[in-house]
């Protein structure tokens, strides 16, 4: 079926525990990831009052002197820690796509009560994957704030994939053990308002999908937004719904179902001209991966002999590091 919008989920029925609520609403899950990848989700429970303070010292960060926000410039291009100035990278490079860099600045945290000293989270094995995170001296909320944001958003991908799992006639607790060691990421991605028009095929964030697992976005209402590629090739308006978070699969969740359900190609558009003065935008991007040592296996309800495997099995941890480094490969434009 091609969709002409994002569909709207209230997932309190899930959360909530009664078995007839969890099975709806997993079957709406389900049908979303199916038809489009892309699904809206409210009833989920993060408290307005965290995610307005995440977005607002994003904000104040933001704002601050260039000179003061390269103080915490990201260490290298697969350590995504801290901050990536304009132009720092393309997202579209991740397919191997020449564009000129986005329209975009950027601050990313990673899990944040990482164990000291345990080797599965320090030994050559975790590459970058822990890395400690890098904090800014100011704003000085922005470090419990973006860590109690991080759990809310830990939790609730916990709950998102508990649903994935009804979806596909698994034990609930199917990924249970694949992401309790996850690698996810938080990222505020700042898209300035446009004083000087886009060079050609330069985008606030060029057409991808995204790595991991899912994604969960927290948009702003401002020209020039998110769009989604439907089944017909029409990139279809995903329009911001106050209080709710966007939700979309990524390759690893894709990979894992065969391509039964998409992880859908996205790009975030430019302004029209008229109103690029005053379009500024923040969103604020949870990415989930999981475990690096998790196997992403095609699972067997999606594949028989009409339906053969696609994708050779792959480590998530694998899969992150190849992407990261092409997506910061600017000089290649
Ligand atoms: O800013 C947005 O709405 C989405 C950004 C995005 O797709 C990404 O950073 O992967
Ligand atoms: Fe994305």
């Amino acid at each position: 079926m091609t969709l002409k919008a994002v569909p709207v989920i209230d997932i309190s029925p899930f959360l909530k525990g009664t078995p007839a609520g969890k099975q709806k609403v997993a079957a709406e899950v389900g049908r979303a990831c199916r038809d489009i990848g892309f699904l809206v989700i409210t009833g989920h429970g993060v408290p307005e009052a965290l995610i307005q303070q995440t977005y607002d010292t994003a904000k104040a960060f933001f704002d601050l002197p260039e000179e003061e926000k390269m103080k915490v410039e990201r260490p290298s291009p697969d350590q995504v820690r801290g901050y990536s100035p304009l132009m720092g990278e393309g997202l579209a490079y991740s397919l191997d796509d020449k564009t000129p860099p986005d329209l975009k600045e950027s601050f990313s945290i990673g899990p944040t009560n990482v164990p000291a000293g345990a080797p599965y989270y320090t030994g050559p094995e975790a590459g970058p994957h822990f890395a400690p995170n890098v904090w800014p001296a100011s704003p000085s909320l922005l470090k419990p704030v973006w860590t109690e944001y991080f759990h809310a958003m830990e939790n609730l991908s916990a709950q998102l994939m508990a649903m994935f799992a009804m979806a596909l006639d698994l034990p609930e607790d199917f990924f249970e053990d694949k992401i309790d060691k996850h690698i996810s990421m938080l990222r505020a991605l700042n898209y300035p308002d446009q004083n000087t028009p886009p060079e050609p095929g330069q985008m606030r964030a060029g057409a991808h999908s995204d790595y991991g697992s899912l994604t969960i976005v927290r948009q702003e209402e401002a020209p020039g937004g998110l769009e989604v590629l439907n089944d017909d090739g029409e990139w279809v308006p995903a329009k911001p719904v106050p209080g709710a978070f966007v939700v979309n699969i990524g390759d690893l969740m894709m990979q894992w179902t065969n391509d039964t359900w998409k992880s859908t190609m996205h790009r975030v558009v430019n302004p029209p001209r008229d109103k690029a003065l005053g379009s500024r935008r923040i969103s604020l991007v949870f990415f989930h991966q999981p475990n690096y040592d998790a196997m992403v296996t095609c699972l067997d309800s999606c594949h028989d002999e009409n339906r053969p495997i696609k994708y050779a099995p792959i480590s998530s941890g694998d899969h992150l590091k190849s992407k990261f480094v092409k997506q910061t490969s600017v000089e290649a434009a």
